[in-house]
């Protein structure tokens, strides 16, 4: 064998696979396609959104304070803003490739350019950039092609003004106007974006209210946020047809309805990096396109792993990093490492929403006995400093042990914040332990404070 481990693709969840396998002193490549390495992660999805999101963000913050922005910081012109926000987001992701390249070259993991498909079950043909091929084997492979866009036949993408979530990231130009197809995460992601930069945003979503899956404080925080930024919502619309006429974008609902935009983002969706693998050859076996795994993410054939995007949901960075972790531990040293039970997720929307564990919807259904307990941003001294008042962190506490079942946060840092109930789930904390504990003052984080205390008194009621 060439090597004992190769691994597709160098995103998320295949170079945590690497890093793992090289810990553990494993002759280790990565596959890679595409000319740069780190696959959505990096290239086109949550770096580069991210990126672009906090340029936005202290854009918006500093029309909010009553602010100039400081010179340097960021322009004032709305190309202006486009321009630095995207040279912004080419920064941070050079910065982070040369970081990612650095770790692999250091722990000896080899990169291979070059597209993989299944030669057999322990070999697979590259063919590189100029059509050269070879084949390569090892005792263990590792699927992490992940995922793209989902773009059906009859949209229209030009790259240009009908876009999706990977050529909206290279507009040279802020459009005036923005139509959104989509009420998901990407969707709220890129609203948040482009309204904060003072586009025109429209949603269309065919679902009653948006990210429904949410707590409902925290979706009222984000509803309220967007109605500030003057986002249109059409909701329970679907979109019969998109067409470009005279400079702008025709969207036809199937109510009738006609939607004029100079762009639109079609976010509906992705759909998984596995019609290239040439699987039928070794049958391995597939669910909807998507690679189907075990609970050690192993694939039909028990040598060969799948994770990350390509086996669908969650579908996150976060989560692929430590898939990618688990399955080479998995391989090499037999062991069954299950993923945590909390994971904490978030959306960098404006403003920032973050959850981990249960809804209070969710515990109704249950039937669990709770109770909630909220604090407010705007009555920590910290929110009142940072002016994000519209802010809160909810607990869910069960009524009897006390201990946490959900924590819901929206509101700038959110995404950090919730790990501080993460762990105490994680741990079997109880709301006792929030309410004792000393925070930094003022920080954000007192607000969990605030919110223990409120549960005590509700539990006390
Ligand atoms: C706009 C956007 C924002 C996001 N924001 C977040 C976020 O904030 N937080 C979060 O946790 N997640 C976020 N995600 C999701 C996250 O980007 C993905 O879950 C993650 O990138 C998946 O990692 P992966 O390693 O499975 O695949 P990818 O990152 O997609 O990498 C797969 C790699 O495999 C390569 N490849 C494919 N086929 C082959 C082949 N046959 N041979 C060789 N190479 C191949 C590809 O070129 C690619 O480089 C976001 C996604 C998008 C689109
Ligand atoms: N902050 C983050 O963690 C973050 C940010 C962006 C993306 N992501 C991840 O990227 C993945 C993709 O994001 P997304 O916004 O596309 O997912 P999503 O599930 O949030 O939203 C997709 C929307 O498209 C609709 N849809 C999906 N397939 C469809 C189809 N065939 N026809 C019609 N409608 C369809 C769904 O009903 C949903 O409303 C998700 O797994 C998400 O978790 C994560």
């Amino acid at each position: 064998m060439d090597y004992d481990i190769l691994i597709v693709g160098s995103g998320p969840a295949g170079q945590h696979a690497a890093w793992q396998a090289a810990r553990m002193g494993k002759k280790a490549a990565i596959v890679e396609r595409k000319p740069s390495i780190g696959g959505a992660g990096l290239q086109t999805g949550t770096i580069p959104s991210k990126a672009l999101r906090e340029a936005a963000y202290l854009a918006s913050r500093a029309s909010d304070h009553g602010m100039r922005i400081a010179s340097g910081a960021l322009s004032t012109t709305r190309y202006g803003l486009l321009a630095d926000a995207v040279r912004r987001k080419e920064m941070v992701i050079a910065q982070q490739e040369s970081v990612i390249v650095k770790r692999l070259l250091k722990s000896g993991v080899s990169v291979i350019p070059g597209e993989a498909s299944f030669f057999d079950e322990h070999t697979l043909e590259i063919i590189d950039a100029k059509g050269r091929s070879k084949t390569l084997s090892a005792e263990v492979i590792v699927l992490a092609t992940g995922s793209r866009p989902r773009r059906p036949s009859h949209i229209p993408f030009d790259k240009k003004t009908v876009l999706d979530s990977t050529s909206i990231l290279n507009l040279k130009k802020l459009p005036k106007s923005l139509l959104v197809v989509g009420g998901g995460v990407i969707a709220c992601e890129f609203v948040s974006i482009f309204a904060a930069l003072g586009v025109e945003v429209t949603i269309v979503d065919s679902h009653e209210q948006l990210l429904s899956y949410l707590s409902e404080d925290v979706v009222g925080v984000l509803a309220e946020s967007f109605e500030n930024m003057g986002v249109q919502l059409h909701m329970k619309e679907r979109v019969a047809a998109i067409s470009c006429e005279e400079g702008r974008t025709l969207t036809l609902l199937e109510s009738g309805k006609k939607l004029y935009s100079e762009a639109v983002l079609y976010a509906l969706g992705r759909e998984p990096n596995s019609q290239n693998l040439n699987t039928p050859k070794i049958g391995i076996e597939l669910d909807n396109g998507w690679i189907a795994v075990n609970e050690d993410f192993q694939t039909s054939i028990p040598h060969i792993y799948a994770v990350g995007d390509l086996i669908g949901r969650p579908a996150l960075a976060s989560t692929g990093m430590e898939q990618g972790r688990a399955c080479v531990l998995h391989a090499f040293a037999g062991k069954t490492h299950a993923m945590p039970e909390h994971l904490p997720m978030a959306i960098y929307a404006i403003p920032e929403l973050s959850w981990v564990g249960k809804t209070e919807k969710e515990a109704k259904k249950e039937g669990l006995n709770y109770v909630v307990g909220r604090g407010y941003f705007k009555e920590s001294a910290r929110g009142q400093i940072s002016g994000d008042t519209i802010g809160l962190v909810k607990l869910i506490v069960d009524a009897e042990s006390h201990k946490l079942i959900g924590v819901h946060i929206a509101g700038e840092h959110a995404s950090e914040l919730i790990h501080t109930g993460q762990l105490l789930m994680h741990f079997g904390g109880t709301v006792h332990d929030l309410a004792a504990n000393v925070f930094n003052y003022p920080t954000l984080a007192e607000c969990y404070k605030l919110a223990a205390h409120d549960c005590l008194e509700n539990l006390n009621s």
